[in-house]
């Protein structure tokens, strides 16, 4: 795995504090967006966490809120990511399989930091199969350049 790009708001900052634990026994690099566990607003910081993805300096991103689902809004707003709010296994790892997902989000409100170091690995190790869901994932990326 090649760089990884991360962030959080205050509600995501604990697990994101355990999975970078997770990510360091791993030998994972990562670049952190923040937050440092102060207030902030989860569409300024998913917008430059996912910079550093369509950048092409990361290849994924790992992204925590209270639920999750606000920030993976957010994510999906920039062109090119494909962001998951997954908080479970079959989902984290389909997403990778079926979608090419390039962000997971996880809701520090919602799954313990056992389950997300799990989700995290999954989603890390599991390719992307290709095939009939290319078709689809293209109808994504057009989707992306009909906004722009
Ligand atoms: O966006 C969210 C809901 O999908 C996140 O859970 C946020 O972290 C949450 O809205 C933050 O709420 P707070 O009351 O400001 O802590």
């Amino acid at each position: 795995m090649n760089m990884l790009a991360i962030g959080c708001d205050h509600g995501g900052y604990a697990l994101k504090e355990e999975v970078k634990k997770h990510l360091d026994e791993r030998g994972i690099e990562y670049i952190d967006c923040g937050c440092n566990g102060e207030s902030v607003d989860y569409p300024v910081i998913a917008s430059e966490t996912c910079a550093h993805i369509t950048s092409g300096e990361c290849e994924r991103g790992l992204l925590f809120c209270g639920t999750g689902i606000g920030i993976s809004i957010a994510a999906n707003k920039t062109p090119g990511i494909r962001a998951a709010c997954c908080s479970d296994y079959y989902s984290a790892k389909y997403t990778r399989m079926h979608n090419d997902a390039n962000v997971l989000c996880m809701g520090g409100r919602v799954i313990s930091s056992g389950l997300a170091c799990e989700l995290v690995d999954v989603f890390l190790d599991t390719a992307y199969e290709g095939g009939r869901h290319q078709r689809r994932v293209d109808m994504l990326t057009e989707l992306d350049k009909k906004k722009q």
